[in-house]
This record gives C-alpha cells, structure tokens and sequence, in this order.
C-alpha cells in the first residue's frame, strides 16, 4: 500500500497548488477563488523510488453547521482519519488566524502524524515565516512555496521518512472508468452507488462535482479506477473561467479514461450537449457504456418516448450499450459495471495477424471491393496497429479506392469475429507502398490452402470447357 499524505488547510492557502505539484498534474482547478476545491482528490505521485498517494481536500471550515461547507467538512474528516500523513497547510501571507487554531485542534485529535506547513514563503527568511505558527503546537512549521515549489521535495522526503521504499508490485492494468455527463444528471450518487460509500459529494445543485477525483476501487473481486468529472454547463458570467476549466477536465478525464460511462437524465430530454459529449467520447475512441439515468419515477409511456428520442438522436453510438438505471436506488448499476468489463475487454483486446487476415479475406470472398474506374481494390492481409480503440491495418493494392461502405462492411465483419462490443473500432487502409513488395507472400494456413486448391481446380475446368468451345 502507498503511503497517503492528505493535505488539509483553510481555502485559498494553496492545497490545489500543492496538490499540483506532488503529483505533477494539473488536476486540481487553481484560481484565487475561495471554496473553489469542492471535493476530495486523489493523485499519485513519487519522490525517490518512494510513491505516494496525495488527497486535497476541500477547505476547512470546520464551524459550518450545515449546506456544502459543512459537508466538505465532513468528507474532509473522512480523509484525516484515513490519512498516514497530514499535510495541515497555513498562508504566511494572512498569518495563523482563529480557524487554523480550530483546524489545528482537530488534527490534534485525530492522532495522525501532521506536518505544519507554511505556504506562500517564497524568497522570505525562515524563522520570520514560521515564528507565529509555533502556537499551533504542531511542531517545528515548515516553510515552503507551493507554487514556486521551495521546500517541496525536502517536505515530502521528511513526511515519508518512516515509510519503506515501494516493491513495484501494482499493475495498472485495470479499467479506468470516467464517468461524465451534464450537471445534475446524478454522476455524484452513480459514483456513491457504486462505491456503497459517501466519498463524492452529491448534492442538488448544478455543478456540485468541480474537480476531477480519482478512486481506486474494487467489485467482485475485480479493480477499478473511476473518474469522477465536473459536468459540462452552459456559459455564465460569474464562473466562466471555472466552466471552461470543467468543459476540459471533462474531456480530459474522457482522454484519461478506458472506458467512459456517459450519463444521461431521462427526465430530461437529450440535449445538444449530451451529443456533443457523446461525439467527443467517440472522437477519442474510448470504449462506452451508456447510462441513462433516473428510470424510476417514469410510466411506461414516457420510457417508450425517452427510447425512442435517444435512438434518434445518438444513432452514432450504436456500437455502445445502453443500460436504464436508478442511480439513487441502485437499479441496474450491477449491469452497469458488467458491460463496462465486456466493454473494456474489447477494447484491449488482442487481435492476431493470422486471425485478423483470415476473417479478412473470407469476407474479400464473400464479397469482393467494388471497382472504382479501372481499378479492383484487393485487400491481402490486415494487422492490428493499436488498442483503446482497437486499430485494424489492412494492407494490400488500390486500397485507396475503397469505398466507405465496404468499410463500414469491414468494420462489421471485424467485429462480428473478434465479438468487440462497446469500443469503436478503427480500420485504416494502408495504401503507401507494400512493405512486402518483392518478398515472398505470407503462407497460406491449411483452409486457405485448400480453398485456393479448389479455387485452381474450378479455373481449370472452365478454362478446359473454354478452350474446347474454340
Ligand atoms: N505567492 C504564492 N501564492 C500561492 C502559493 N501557492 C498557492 N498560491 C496562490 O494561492 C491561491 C490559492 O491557491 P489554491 O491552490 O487554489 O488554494 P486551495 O487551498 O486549494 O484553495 P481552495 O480550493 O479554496 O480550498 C492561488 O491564487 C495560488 O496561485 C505560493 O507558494 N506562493
Ligand atoms: N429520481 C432520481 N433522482 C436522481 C437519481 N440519481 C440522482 N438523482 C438526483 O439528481 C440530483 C443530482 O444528482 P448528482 O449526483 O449530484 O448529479 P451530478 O451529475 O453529480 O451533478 P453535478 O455535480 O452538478 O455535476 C440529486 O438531487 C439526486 O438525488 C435517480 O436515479 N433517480
């Protein structure tokens, strides 16, 4: 298990900078905007054969009673007390006010190891810096910039002191699941679902969810990652920036991801931003599994027009399973997640060069390229070129002639043998020059042997009965 340093403080003290610079992303949201770190977020990061796990939490406002404050309180106690180390961080710039007193106790309490961590110190004098915070009690403060990164590495070296160095024993080859769709469409209580936990804020109130979080866990025995995105929202004046950042970190997180789960409210009708996320999941070729959302509470008519208006309107994402569920009550989620394995499994799949050629040239067989002028395309033989998406190469002369429903014709084919369901499939024509022009012909397998036999066998005799008639 990697070592979790979970970073504490009152908003706008730099969490998210911190945050940023441990784990070398650009994760967390940076702007001088109080609050604006809503959410618990996780991230990996290493120093010296050293790897970690850092949480941010949301601001500490510990004397909130209820609303949102008070629960990012709540859900920043959660991560304290699953912390190995906490990084409880003050502002040199406003000094140590009433509430970093208040914090302070907290963590006292806690009994984890705490690190006092003095941010904003960029080219000041130590002791000047750190004097005033010594009244917290937390031991010796330290002194850092988090955004000019003085006094970062020596922190985190210090905070992991007691713990071994790693053993690579993780392998990461698990689905990564981003779960995204617009504001409210109930991403958040899919997320606690899933989890059987309260990790993730869910709340009804558009743009509850502003950071990306990423969480490890496991169902039926099996691991997973699933990222958690802010929603896309329409433009506003006040947070335009803080919409713009969650449009990216959504696409982002889809970037990211493995598989994507795109969540739709059937409450409300598909709108052009759910499209426009469903092309863009398409564009990257991430597997997908759509959910759509909020099934309960509806008649049967109703259902009826929601199906009907979803086939409509995403026709493009035919190659996707669409599961109706109740994120709040848990129904359907079980589903969910087995469609996300087959989806995951197709999209990693391994396709061999003989397979792959042999489906292809049986499918040439059945049915030949159409001529385009003087020209007959014919495809030889087909290799795979990449994974999520799987990427199918076929190589052969004319191919450039190929017309876009013989592809399609291909692409079905393809799919059909290797039964890929849920990812997009790529196939690409290679019409540059033959790299094996001038060798020998890949050999045939057995079949094709006696396929090719026949076919000789056939030529022969009507060439016989030809010959005969002259
Ligand atoms: N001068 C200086 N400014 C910093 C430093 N670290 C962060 N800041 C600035 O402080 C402001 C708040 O930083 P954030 O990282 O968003 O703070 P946060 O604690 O995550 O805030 P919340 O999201 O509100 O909880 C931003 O304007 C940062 O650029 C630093 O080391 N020096
Ligand atoms: N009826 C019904 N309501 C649901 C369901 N799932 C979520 N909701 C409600 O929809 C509202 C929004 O849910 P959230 O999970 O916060 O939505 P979100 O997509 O994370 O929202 P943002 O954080 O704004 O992006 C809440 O009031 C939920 O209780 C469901 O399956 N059925």
């Amino acid at each position: 298990m990697k070592p979790t340093l979970v970073l504490v403080g009152r908003p706008n003290v730099g969490k998210s900078t911190l945050f940023n610079r441990l784990t070398k992303t650009r994760d967390a949201i940076v702007a001088d905007i109080p609050g604006l770190t809503r959410d618990r977020h996780y991230g990996h990061g290493k120093v010296g054969d050293k790897p970690y796990l850092v949480v941010d939490t949301g601001g500490f406002e510990p004397v909130v009673k209820e609303g949102i404050m008070h629960e990012m309180a709540r859900q920043t106690l959660q991560a304290v007390d699953e912390a190995d180390v906490i990084l409880f961080m003050v502002d040199v710039r406003t000094g140590c006010t009433a509430q970093d007193k208040i914090i302070a106790d907290r963590l006292r309490q806690s009994g984890r190891p705490v690190f006092l961590v003095v941010n904003k110190a960029e080219g000041m004098r130590r002791e000047v810096v750190t004097a005033e915070f010594h009244e917290l009690a937390l031991g010796d403060p330290l002194a850092i910039s988090a955004s000019h990164g003085e006094g970062v590495h020596e922190l985190v070296e210090l905070a992991l002191e007691s713990f071994p160095d790693a053993t690579e024993d993780e392998s990461d080859k698990h689905p990564k699941i981003a779960i995204v769709g617009r504001p409210n469409v109930g991403k958040s209580t899919l997320v606690n679902t899933l989890l059987g936990e309260e990790r993730v804020i869910a709340f009804d109130q558009p743009g509850t969810t502003r950071d990306s979080i990423y969480i490890d866990f496991e169902r039926a025995g099996k691991k997973y990652t699933l990222i958690d995105t802010a929603g896309v929202r329409r433009r506003g004046k006040i947070f335009e920036a803080i919409e713009k950042f969650s449009v990216v970190k959504t696409l982002q997180a889809i970037e990211d991801a493995n598989v994507v789960v795109l969540v739709l409210d059937a409450q409300t009708d598909i709108s052009e931003q759910d499209a426009h996320m469903a092309g863009f999941i398409l564009e990257t070729g991430r597997a997908l599994v759509v959910a759509v959302n909020k099934w309960d509470d509806l008649d049967d008519y109703k259902r009826d027009t929601v199906k009907r208006e979803i086939s409509r309107k995403l026709q493009f994402l035919e190659f996707a399973k669409f599961h109706y569920i109740s994120a709040l009550k848990g129904n359907g989620v079980g589903g969910l997640i087995g469609s996300v394995d087959v989806a995951y499994a197709a999209a990693m799949a391994k396709l061999p060069t003989p397979q792959l050629t042999r489906i292809l040239m049986d499918a040439v067989t059945a049915h030949q390229p159409p001529k385009s002028g003087p020209f007959r395309p014919k495809p030889r033989y087909a290799h795979q070129g990449g994974m999520n998406p799987p990427l199918i190469v076929v190589h052969g002369s004319a191919l450039d002639k190929i017309s876009a429903s013989y592809k399609r014709y291909l692409e079905k084919t393809f799919r059909q043998a290797f039964k890929l369901e849920g990812t997009p499939l790529r196939v690409q024509f290679n019409v540059g020059a033959n790299p094996f022009a001038g060798r020998k012909p890949a050999p045939l397998t057995e079949n094709e042997e006696r396929q090719a036999h026949r076919k000789r066998m056939v030529g022969r005799k009507l060439y016989g009965k030809q010959r005969k008639k002259d």
